[in-house]
């Protein structure tokens, strides 16, 4: 049974019904059998039970009437310990808020050994918060290594010193794994190639788009949380400028924040990188709403829209809309490719291909203004900054004249600012050669 307590002038941006539509498309996410949803009108919050009492005794009363009787009750909503522990003993079921839900399903999806041990300890950080009582039915059912099978009542005070050593290894464990990786990511970073960064709401489009941009097949589905460990490739841009592409997990109102932190250090990839493209659904009614999400998740992680770094946003699934829509659309998307003072917009359809071009060509627009392709005249004496900027630039072309060296070289503005300091002698060549001068 799925329920959406909704707060009555709760001022939400949503609909209670979308909310509850996504409410469902959760739980379908690691294949519950779904009775019945519906969503709960609320007054004022009950401390106790946050849904009033005459109402969880209707409830009640609701999952005796089904049978088979229900075994699991979703509170989309985030229940205090108390709460949850009142409405398991009130219902005769296993309940889980939003956030117990979410950790579910990411322990569903989590491939990778670093992926794993994020939701692991960010389930140990929820269990530690309640210490919630065992349910072993879902957890051998799925055959995970889910939090649900929590301590019981009685070792609450052995469980709790268990709990807090296991996070202790956890987060060794996961140190190990990470430096793993950074040293892989340092490595990449000399592949001077720019990171491209697939952005957005779950279900919004940005697998179905990673695997049209590298003909690859990553797993792209009518599923929320489809994807949870973070994919990179290869690709050429039109003008032939090569970039990683990186598609990773997806965002969610209210995304609790145990996942947020043990997701931090996969995120800090889209913090690395040069462009973010945010991949909106906008064919969905509460696209606007995702949007702010996302933002304020991306704000979380130190991420603004500037000049440094933009965001582009890609309009997605515009092949859903009506055609009125679809023409508004197209007319928001071109007013702001020709408007600086607004964040880039491009309408398109990752399922049809339309617009993916143009996305490609706002990317390579985007990064070419932060980057620069320079002619670099390196003097014998100071040979050594050809591997500096071997390491930290793209070298087009390398050509000898007598001892010096000259090179093409594309470059961030930043990456270009910090060369000439390290190195005043050398010198940027025009176009022609003839004349060298300064930076
Ligand atoms: N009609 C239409 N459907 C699309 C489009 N792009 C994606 N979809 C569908 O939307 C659903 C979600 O797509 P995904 O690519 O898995 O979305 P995602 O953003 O990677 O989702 P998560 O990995 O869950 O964060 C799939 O059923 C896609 O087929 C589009 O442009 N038009
Ligand atoms: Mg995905």
């Amino acid at each position: 049974m799925v329920l959406h307590p909704a707060l009555k002038g709760g001022g939400g941006v949503r609909a209670p019904e979308a909310r509850l539509e996504e409410a469902v498309g959760l739980a379908a996410a690691i294949d519950l059998d779904i009775v019945t949803s519906f969503v709960i009108p609320i007054n004022s919050p009950n401390p106790a039970t946050l849904i009033g009492s005459g109402k969880v005794e209707d409830i009640g009363a609701m999952l005796d009437a089904h049978e088979p009787r229900p075994s699991l009750v979703i509170v989309d909503s985030a229940l205090s310990p108390v709460q949850h522990r009142n409405l398991e003993k009130a219902w005769n079921a296993k309940v889980l808020d939003r956030t117990a839900l979410i950790l579910e399903i990411f322990g569903d999806r989590a491939q990778t050994a670093e992926g794993r041990l994020q939701v692991d300890l960010a389930h140990l950080d929820y269990q530690r918060s309640r210490l919630v009582r065992s349910w072993t039915h879902l957890e051998r059912q799925r055959g995970g290594a889910g939090f649900l099978g929590g301590p019981g009542e009685r070792q609450i005070e052995s469980d709790r010193r268990a709990l807090d050593d296991r996070i202790v290894r956890l987060k060794r464990k996961l140190d190990e794994v990470r430096r793993t990786r950074t040293l892989q990511r340092a490595k990449r970073k000399r592949a001077p190639h720019p990171v491209v960064a697939l952005v957005g709401y779950t279900n919004a489009g940005k697998s179905t788009l990673f695997n049209r941009l590298t003909k690859s097949t990553v797993m792209a589905e009518d599923l929320l949380f489809a994807t949870l460990d973070p994919t990179m490739r290869a690709i050429d841009l039109p003008s032939g400028i090569r970039v990683i592409l990186s598609d990773t997990v997806g965002f969610i109102s209210d995304l609790p924040t145990q996942l947020v932190a043990a997701f931090r250090a996969t995120l800090e990839e889209v913090l690395e990188a040069d462009i973010i493209v945010h991949v909106r659904d906008i064919a969905h009614e509460d696209t606007d709403a995702q949007r702010a999400d996302v933002l304020s998740v991306l704000a979380e992680l130190g991420v603004k829209d500037d000049d440094e770094r933009p965001i582009i946003e890609a309009l997605n699934k515009i092949d859903l809309l009506p055609e009125d829509d679809r023409l508004d659309v197209l007319a928001v998307a071109r007013h702001s490719q020709d408007n600086p003072d607004t964040a880039i917009r491009v309408a398109m359809s990752a399922q049809t291909g339309e617009g993916v071009e143009q996305l490609m060509t706002l990317v390579e627009r985007s990064l070419t203004a932060q980057h620069d392709t320079i002619t670099v005249f390196i003097p014998a004496p100071i040979g050594a900054a050809r591997a500096w900027l071997h390491a930290r630039a793209d070298v087009i072309e390398e050509t000898a004249d007598g001892e010096n060296l000259i090179l093409v070289v594309r470059l961030s503005k930043k990456t270009e600012g910090q060369f000439f300091k390290l190195h005043p002698n050398a010198q940027v060549a025009t176009e022609e050669g003839a004349s060298v001068k300064r930076a």
